[in-house]
């Protein structure tokens, strides 16, 4: 396949209707969950759109919350002081991936690798930010891009 014609993995995914889906089931059962109600109780009402679109961008989607919405470091500011522990971290990442699965997302192995991949780095940079007092960050940190890593591309089935 010419390298060109690898789709990115958020058009892969479905394109932002994929991921709006996605943030929006999740933060249900996330409304739902004992452990982390309480963190997310007084998210605002944007929180889940602003959430798909910055993993929607990660993954190579328009730059809706750069531009428009935040940045990484803003966003990496949101997790400061909220003292976020691994256990919520775990039960976080549970929900997402059972949401992925119910909303099918694409299941293949190339696809679930890139999106696990992303979702154990960036939960873990936010446990650790929400866990410091001096942020080591400069402002002016662009958005990760991640892209399909050793397999390369979506499987060819
Ligand atoms: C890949 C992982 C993650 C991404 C991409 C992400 C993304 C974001 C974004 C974009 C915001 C700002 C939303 C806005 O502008 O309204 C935010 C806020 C927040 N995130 Fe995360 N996050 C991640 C992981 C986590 C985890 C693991 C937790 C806790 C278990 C968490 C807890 C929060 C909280 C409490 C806020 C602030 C909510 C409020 O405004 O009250 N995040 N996150």
């Amino acid at each position: 396949m010419p390298e060109n014609s690898i789709p990115t993995l958020y058009e892969w995914a479905g394109g932002m209707p994929a991921f709006e889906e996605l943030t929006n089931v999740f933060y249900d059962k996330v409304l739902k969950d004992e452990l982390l109600e309480p963190v997310f109780k007084q998210m605002s009402g944007e929180h889940r759109l602003h959430v798909a679109h910055f993993i929607a961008e990660v993954f190579g989607g328009p730059e809706l919350y750069s531009t428009e919405e935040g940045s990484h470091f803003k966003m990496i500011q949101k997790h400061l002081f909220k003292h976020l522990t691994e256990q919520h971290r775990k039960r976080w990442v549970t929900l997402l991936l059972q949401t992925a699965d119910e909303i099918n997302l694409p299941d293949d192995p190339e696809f679930r690798s890139a999106f696990v991949a992303y979702i154990e780095w960036g939960t873990r940079i936010a446990v650790l930010n929400s866990n410091t007092d001096q942020l080591l960050m400069n402002p002016t940190e662009p958005m990760p891009k991640w892209g399909w890593g050793v397999p390369g591309g979506p499987f060819p089935g």
